[in-house]
């Protein structure tokens, strides 16, 4: 079925700003307002809105994907990817999704987000993460797939939590993860699963810069971006693959295997029982 996600086009003159809709196919109407895609000049930001917290369920992944490849077909040169829900830039995966799933659907969830990733992590588009909330998990794992990370400072804390949840990170995860904040630091925030305030991801790298209020972080994304953008797109992108390629290599040779050993682990009774106390305990705190 045919659905719509917004894309708004700014003109050279900001008050004469217009709306287009673009047409993307996507599996359900009820995508229509997952994600926002506005072009600016010369880039396009891709706002998360899932309320309350952007957590990455089936619909959602695919409707990220769709919107880069719409970005894509739309030959668009670089992206910001941020959150248009105050206070989250994503609370990472559904775990609804992970938790009594049929096995079709927790399927289809697991190959999606595995596109997504690929398509994120091997981007020929340039890209920054403007992180205004809460990153944890997969969450953390989107703005790692960007070029460059800006966090907003305050309560919000980023990093792989997963061993709190009783799951552990898959291969491409990690690789990430190490490609972004190198092997030690990795070994051990993801044994603990540790959550890191902006400061803190600022100082091991896992952030770029932390700025103290979203306007001001905004400015610094578009800035960092069109940093990116100056340079040669062929000569930025390959050093990019340099250092990603043995990643997306390991995955797209790997899938299948990596989907089994998704499905066999998630639905473990232990995997199972764990996920539905953290769901509680997410419930119970309010
Ligand atoms: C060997 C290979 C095997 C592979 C195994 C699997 C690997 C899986 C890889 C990645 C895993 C993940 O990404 S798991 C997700 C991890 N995420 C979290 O732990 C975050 C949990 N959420 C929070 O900590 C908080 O919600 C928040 C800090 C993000 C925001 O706090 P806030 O107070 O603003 O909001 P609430 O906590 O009140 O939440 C509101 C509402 O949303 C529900 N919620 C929150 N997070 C999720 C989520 N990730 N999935 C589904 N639902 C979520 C929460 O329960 C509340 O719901 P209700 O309003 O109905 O109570």
């Amino acid at each position: 079925m045919m659905s719509l996600v917004t894309f708004t086009r700014n003109n050279a003159l900001p008050l004469l700003r217009t709306s287009i809709t673009v047409r993307i196919q996507l599996n359900s109407a009820s995508l229509s307002s997952l994600v926002r895609l506005e072009e600016k000049q010369g880039y396009a930001v891709v706002a998360m809105h899932k309320p309350p917290v952007n957590s990455l369920s089936l619909e959602m992944i695919q409707a990220l994907s769709e919107s880069l490849s719409e970005l894509e077909k739309n030959k668009c040169k670089g992206f910001i990817l941020t959150s248009a829900c105050p206070g989250i830039f994503s609370a990472g995966l559904d775990i609804r999704e992970m938790y009594q799933p049929t096995e079709e659907r927790l399927k289809e969830f697991w190959s999606s987000l595995q596109t997504l990733w690929l398509q994120l992590y091997g981007s020929k588009m340039a890209s920054v993460a403007l992180i205004n909330g809460h990153a944890p998990a997969g969450g953390c794992l989107l703005a790692m797939c960007c070029d460059s990370r800006i966090m907003v400072n305050g309560k919000s804390k980023i990093g792989l939590n997963e061993t709190k949840l009783g799951i552990v990170a898959p291969f491409w995860f990690k690789d990430t993860f190490v490609n972004t904040i190198g092997v030690r630091q990795s070994e051990r925030a993801l044994q603990l699963g540790s959550l890191f305030t902006p400061d803190e991801a600022l100082k091991i790298g896992l952030v770029d810069r932390v700025l103290p209020d979203p306007e001001a972080a905004t400015a610094v994304a578009e800035s960092e971006l069109k940093e990116f953008l100056q340079i040669p797109a062929m000569a930025r992108y390959l050093s990019k693959m340099r250092i990603r390629e043995a990643a997306l290599k390991d995955l797209l040779e790997n899938r299948e295997k990596d989907l089994n050993t998704f499905v066999n682990f998630a639905t473990t009774d232990a995997v199972q029982k764990g996920l539905g106390i953290y769901l509680q305990s997410l419930a119970k705190k309010n």
